[in-house]
């Protein structure tokens, strides 16, 4: 059985309209209405014929919603949940995309008292954004993370998680401050070093911007590529996952400290057996089938 019959979108920016793709291309006779604050993403949403519906009111978009899912910068939620909040259906489950969860829960919570709330995080993403970045098959082969409060009606859970299985995703349920935690460090400090190396290197004054350019190899061109993400949705990450991003980026510091001593001392087996304990941890990825390039992860698109 389907999990929603008429489910909402509000943001219809890459991870919005990856969902409506994703939704439309596993679960045709599912209704997808939409919504987007700004007019211009409504006007592309409707000449791309991304929903059924694309409403100029975020109220008239969930009137008869079964499923409302947010999908907005992390410190626009409480906005976007207390537009919606006259007009939800009484059963209506409300979830959201999120890339860090504690601080959005609070959000919701604070605009939609006594509501169902699920929110989820797709582990999915490119660094573009707006209507037309997305693509059905993102979801496919990836994680979501599904971060219930305590409490939570165990059958609207189910009916989230199956969403996210039927756009392909595999499913797990974690709490949302520990969410927080080990996205910090997987993904939330990876972009803000990404952000820091690349902005190193174009402030520098013997080096040319061109040279940086001409001569940037693999490894810096992949911090570009993350470097290039949306300047909004990650202002938003970090402060609204200050605490585990400060945590996470204050042991960075300390082992950074650490890599540099060694390097200053000569000391060549610390260098050594950090790279060998690193390079095993790539290999563990590859090997669990959680790297990009394996043919088999449904990116092509
Ligand atoms: N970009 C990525 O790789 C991933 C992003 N996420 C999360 O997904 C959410 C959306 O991110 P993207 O789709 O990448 O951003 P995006 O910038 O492509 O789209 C966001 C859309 O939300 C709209 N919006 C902003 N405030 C609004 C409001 N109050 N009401 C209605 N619409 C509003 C914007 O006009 C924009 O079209 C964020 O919370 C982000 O943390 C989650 C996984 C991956
Ligand atoms: O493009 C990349 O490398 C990403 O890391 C995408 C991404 C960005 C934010 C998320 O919350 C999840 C995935």
């Amino acid at each position: 059985m389907l999990p929603f019959a008429r489910i909402t979108v509000i943001g219809l920016g890459l991870i919005g309209s990856s969902l409506c793709r994703a939704i439309r291309a596993e679960m045709p006779t599912v209704r997808v209405t939409g919504h987007d604050a700004n007019p211009a993403v409504r006007e592309t949403a409707r000449r791309i014929d991304l929903c059924d519906d694309v409403t100029d009111t975020a109220g008239a978009a969930v009137t008869d919603a079964d499923l409302v899912i947010l999908c907005v910068p992390v410190r626009a939620m409480g906005a976007a949940a207390a537009e919606i909040a006259d007009d939800l259906p009484a059963d209506c489950i409300i979830s959201d995309v999120g890339s860090c969860k504690a601080d959005v829960l609070a959000q919701l919570d604070a605009a939609l008292p006594g509501r169902t709330i699920i929110p989820a995080h797709p582990v999915a993403g490119t660094e573009n954004s707006g209507p037309e970045a997305g693509f059905a098959t993102l979801f496919k082969g990836r994680w979501s993370i599904v971060t219930p409060p305590a409490g939570a009606d165990p059958a609207a859970v189910e009916r989230v998680a199956e969403l996210w299985r039927r756009v392909g995703a595999q499913v797990e349920t974690m709490e949302p401050a520990h969410h927080d935690l080990v996205l910090a460090v997987t993904s939330h400090l990876p972009h803000l070093i990404a952000y820091t190396i690349v902005g190193t290197a174009s402030d520098l004054e013997n080096v040319t911007q061109s040279e940086v350019i001409k001569y940037s190899a693999g490894g810096f061109r992949d911090f570009t590529r993350i470097a290039a993400s949306d300047p909004t949705m990650w202002r938003d990450v970090f402060l609204a996952n200050k605490d585990a991003v400060l945590e996470m980026l204050q042991r960075f510091s300390e082992d950074l400290s650490a890599l540099q001593r060694a390097i200053r001392w000569n000391d060549g087996d610390a260098l050594f057996n950090l790279f060998t304990r690193t390079r095993a941890i790539r290999r563990s990825i590859i090997e669990q089938g959680q790297d990009d390039a394996k043919p088999d992860f449904g990116r092509s698109h």
